[in-house]
């Protein structure tokens, strides 16, 4: 979604040429870390333009777009938007979905007249579950209230970390069994009889009630894994839930709030796999942050999908050369997550034609 944390427009003159009279220019899209760049020929007529925009960052920012950019904000709904943005990636780019578990990343290969019907788990600040059945085909089944927003916005009051980032990179120094009560906390070992291990979690934040230790004690990093693993299990355990109740076979889970996380992406599939005794697997998707920003610009009635594929669509890997010969190819499972840069061509004469515009 285009919210001002990710979004960075800069004016980029280097991509600028004059050819008899017509501007050249490019706006793209580096899906990585979401550099993007207007071509010169909008500055003549930006305050004419009008950008696609969805999410709450379309609503609250729209002011600010107009007053300090001269730019409309022309708000497109996030549901639709994120389907867009997902079915766009599943078929448009090679290697976009991918399982993660126990460490390891393997690539899904999808056939694109196999994709529907699937459930898409969006996770940003909250997280919506949407039965995707076509293009434009969807029902918002399910969500929940906890989501990325409360693992940083707990994660903040508890730990007092500055950043999201620095957040979950504390995580990675902590240990949960600190915090979290485990069955064996409870039963002193496994619960064969209902198939509890001794390891399982019984009650996430469960020990600090029983525990003579001082509460100043409890360590950030531990307190900061305990949350990522209950908020990320708690997501996985309904989302496959939901996907039972549908008979769904596939769970893509995407949004800003999974950032490539290994240890985020582990935790989810683990609580689908156990809910699920195997039966279903998690996946990913490799631009998971940017469904909502890439569906936005899907809705460009004359910039549809099918166009993008004929003309203008060029998908960009930071690695270089492809990791196999031929066409480009996505990166090897190794190096997933290097995201591609989606750039996508245009001219003046284009860009003037979207908005009806005479220059
Ligand atoms: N650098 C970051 N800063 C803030 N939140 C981040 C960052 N990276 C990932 N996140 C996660 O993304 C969530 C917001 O996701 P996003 O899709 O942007 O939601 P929204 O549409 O509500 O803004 C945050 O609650 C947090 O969990
Ligand atoms: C309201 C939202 C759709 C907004 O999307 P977001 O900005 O969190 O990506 C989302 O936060 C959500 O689905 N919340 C869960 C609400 C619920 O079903 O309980």
């Amino acid at each position: 979604m285009l919210s001002s944390s990710k979004l960075k427009p800069s004016l980029c003159d280097n991509s600028v040429s004059r050819n008899k009279g017509k501007i050249r220019g490019q706006v793209r899209y580096n899906l990585g870390s979401m550099v993007w760049s207007v071509p010169l020929s909008t500055i003549a007529v930006l305050d004419r333009l009008k950008f696609k925009a969805t999410g709450g960052g379309a609503y609250k920012f729209a002011d600010m777009f107009k007053e300090r950019l001269g730019v409309s904000i022309e708000k497109e709904d996030e549901m639709n938007c994120l389907v867009s943005g997902a079915n766009f990636l599943l078929k448009a780019i090679h290697h976009e979905a991918f399982t993660h578990f126990k460490g390891q990343k393997k690539i899904v290969q999808i056939d694109h007249n196999d994709l529907f019907p699937y459930l898409l788990v969006n996770i940003g600040s909250g997280v919506s579950m949407i039965k995707v059945d076509g293009d434009g085909k969807y029902e918002r089944v399910s969500g929940t209230n906890v989501g990325g927003g409360t693992f940083w916005g707990l994660g903040r009051l508890l730990t007092k970390c500055k950043s999201f980032d620095e957040l979950l990179e504390l995580s990675q120094q902590g240990d949960n069994r600190e915090l979290d009560k485990l069955v064996e906390d409870i039963y002193g070992g496994d619960y064969s009889k209902i198939g509890l291990s001794k390891g399982t979690i019984a009650a996430s934040f469960g020990k600090p009630i029983s525990n003579n230790k001082e509460l100043e004690d409890y360590r950030p990093e531990d307190i900061s894994m305990s949350l990522l693993r209950m908020i990320s299990n708690n997501i996985g355990q309904i989302a496959y839930l939901n996907a039972l109740r549908f008979k769904l076979k596939r769970i893509l889970f995407g949004g800003f709030f999974i950032r490539g996380h290994a240890y985020t992406m582990d935790t989810i599939s683990d609580a689908v796999h156990f809910w699920s005794k195997g039966d279903a697997k998690a996946m990913f998707l490799r631009h998971e942050g940017f469904l909502g920003a890439l569906g936005a610009f899907m809705s460009y009635e004359k910039h549809g999908l099918d166009d993008l594929m004929a003309h203008q669509f060029v998908e960009r890997f930071p690695m270089g050369a492809p990791s196999e010969g031929g066409k480009i190819h996505g990166p090897s499972p190794g190096n997933l997550s290097d995201k591609a840069s989606i750039v996508i061509d245009f001219d003046s004469d284009m860009l003037c034609s979207l908005y009806n515009i005479e220059i």
